[in-house]
């Protein structure tokens, strides 16, 4: 079994809860209330941020090329489109300026953010790599539901990030990566991709609850 595989197996029973979460049923129902959306956006934002310094990171840690020129594509895409889109909706959800620049982080916020920089920091490849692909690929998951979008463009926008050949072919080649750095690395590195995986898949169903208050 791959890597990958492998991790997303271990960690099944809090994957599977942030894929089914309350806040993805109401996104696609298009029911989510604007005050869970409005505080999930807002932390969003933070997280968003942690997540573009350790793009870069992984850019700047690749041993190849060819996995470099990858994340380098998708940090220019997400620096655009995504930040864009974060503008327009938090604009209509009418969240203050000071609250979009330096909310109070909740506690899932500043574990991711604390997960993100201490990968950033080691600069260890399959670390970093581990956290993008539970990010990625997670959305991914919970994005790839057969049904029809919801009316309100800020709900359907931000599943259509997630979703779509563009993104599939993104997380296709973040698990390319992960599997091929897994194998290469030693004992002790796969145990600490495998840590960082798991750490991350929970805050990500903490990352759900948090938006409820
Ligand atoms: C918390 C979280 N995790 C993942 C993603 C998707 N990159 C996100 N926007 N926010």
């Amino acid at each position: 079994m791959p890597f990958s595989d492998e991790l997303r197996a271990a960690n099944a029973e809090a994957w599977d809860a942030a894929v089914g979460h309350r806040f993805v049923d109401e996104l696609w129902a298009g029911t989510v209330d604007d005050a869970v959306l409005a505080r999930y956006l807002t932390q969003d934002l933070q997280f968003l941020d942690g997540f573009v310094a350790l793009l870069g990171a992984a850019v700047a840690s690749a041993d190849l090329p060819e996995p470099r020129l990858v994340l380098a594509r998708q940090l220019g895409l997400i620096a655009g489109d995504e930040d864009d889109y974060f503008t327009r909706a938090l604009d209509r959800l009418e969240v203050s300026a000071p609250d979009r620049r330096s909310p109070e982080l909740l506690p899932p916020t500043r574990g991711f953010l604390e997960l993100m920089d201490g990968a950033r920091r080691s600069a260890d490849y399959g670390a970093i790599l581990a956290v993008l692909l539970v990010a990625e690929w997670l959305y991914a998951d919970w994005a790839a539901r057969d049904a029809p979008s919801p009316a309100d463009r800020i709900h359907a926008e931000w599943i259509d990030f997630h979703r779509g050949p563009a993104f599939t072919t993104w997380v296709a080649a973040l698990r390319a990566e992960l599997d091929r750095v897994g194998d290469g690395a030693g004992h002790g590195g796969r145990a600490r991709m495998a840590a960082v995986f798991g750490r991350a898949v929970e805050l990500e169903r903490a990352f759900f609850d948090a938006a409820y208050g």
